[in-house]
């Protein structure tokens, strides 16, 4: 495998590569990897000619600087992890060569952004949609991996690429946990052994949660949510959401919908934390 970090170099070997005819897979990251990066290196790899990884911590996503500066950081250890499972390039650049400018860009996802990971992060989508456009075009992938972990970045990404034209297809992989039910985040790292328990109750609600889908209306099972959450001091539940998987917009009742993301987001100790999880909703007779 080989590591590029700068940009004029990896927009180089991706032009190469493409007059060659070659597919190219590409799986953006920041880095700190974990199972569920590395699920989405191995689908890239059987699904494409070259599998080529991202790892930048992206300054303009962040809406809270301390989070930025504390967000794990171990590229020694994702090289060696990157080069095992088949990865060809790492491009692991810096913040001057993403960002020579201030960008001034901005970008808007309408009713998309006004909800739950939009609402709670101001000026999040737009950093992730600066840095993923920069990212398509240096690495001009035919097909772009993302972890369902982050379902709202799913839908912005889709977005992004209809609304700009990109030539590549969206692909998309289910959440890997832990044996607790916790999903997989470079953000655990930063968790001691009890905050990591304190932690698998965001799973274990939506657990709770999706068991009552049918049985209860909606105003209940999130009332319910929020009562079985207050019992966890521990955590500090931001929203807990019934939500249109694909336009990840509030559903009211249950009624119309075939199935429905359950979306959470919680601080756990000094790590904020996000779930979710598709299910199908069986209308009672
Ligand atoms: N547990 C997981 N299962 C599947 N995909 C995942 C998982 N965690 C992250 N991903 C996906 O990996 C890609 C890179 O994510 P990122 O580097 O932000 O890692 P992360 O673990 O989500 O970190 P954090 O949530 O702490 O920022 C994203 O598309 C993300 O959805
Ligand atoms: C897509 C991404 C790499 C952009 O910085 C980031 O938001 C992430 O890791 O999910
Ligand atoms: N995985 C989403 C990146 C972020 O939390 O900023």
């Amino acid at each position: 495998m080989q590591v590029i970090e700068q940009a004029s170099a990896i927009r180089s070997i991706v032009q190469a590569l493409r007059c060659s005819g070659k597919s190219i897979g590409f799986v953006p990251t920041m880095g700190a990897l974990h199972n569920g990066h590395l699920q989405l290196i191995r689908a890239a790899a059987q699904q494409n000619d070259i599998t080529i990884c991202s790892v930048f911590v992206n300054p303009t996503q962040f809406n809270n600087q301390e989070d930025y500066k504390l967000y794990p950081r171990s590229l020694e250890q994702d090289t060696a992890a990157l080069a095992a499972v088949g990865c060809d390039y790492l491009f692991a650049p810096t913040a001057a060569d993403m960002y020579p400018e201030q960008s001034l860009l901005h970008f808007s996802f309408g009713v998309l952004e006004e909800v739950m990971e939009g609402a709670h992060r101001p000026g999040h989508f737009n950093g992730v949609a600066i840095i993923v456009s920069k990212l398509f075009h240096l690495v001009q992938p035919h097909r772009a991996y993302f972890g369902q972990k982050d379902l709202q970045q799913v839908a912005v990404v889709r977005q992004l690429v209809q609304g700009l034209g990109f030539d590549l297809e969206v692909v998309c992989y289910p959440t890997i946990r832990e044996a607790s039910g916790l999903a997989m985040s470079s953000r655990n790292k930063r968790l001691d052994v009890q905050q990591l328990e304190h932690a698998t109750h965001l799973h274990k609600a939506l657990l709770r949660a999706e068991a009552q889908i049918g049985a209860k209306p909606v105003a209940a099972i999130k009332e319910d949510i929020v009562a079985y959450l207050a019992k966890v001091p521990q955590l500090q539940l931001e929203y807990f959401e019934i939500a249109n998987p694909a336009t990840l917009q509030p559903v009211p009742d249950l009624s119309a919908e075939p199935e429905v993301a359950l979306c959470i987001a919680a601080h756990v100790g000094p790590v904020r934390l996000i779930d979710n999880m598709i299910v199908k909703v069986l209308q009672q007779a």
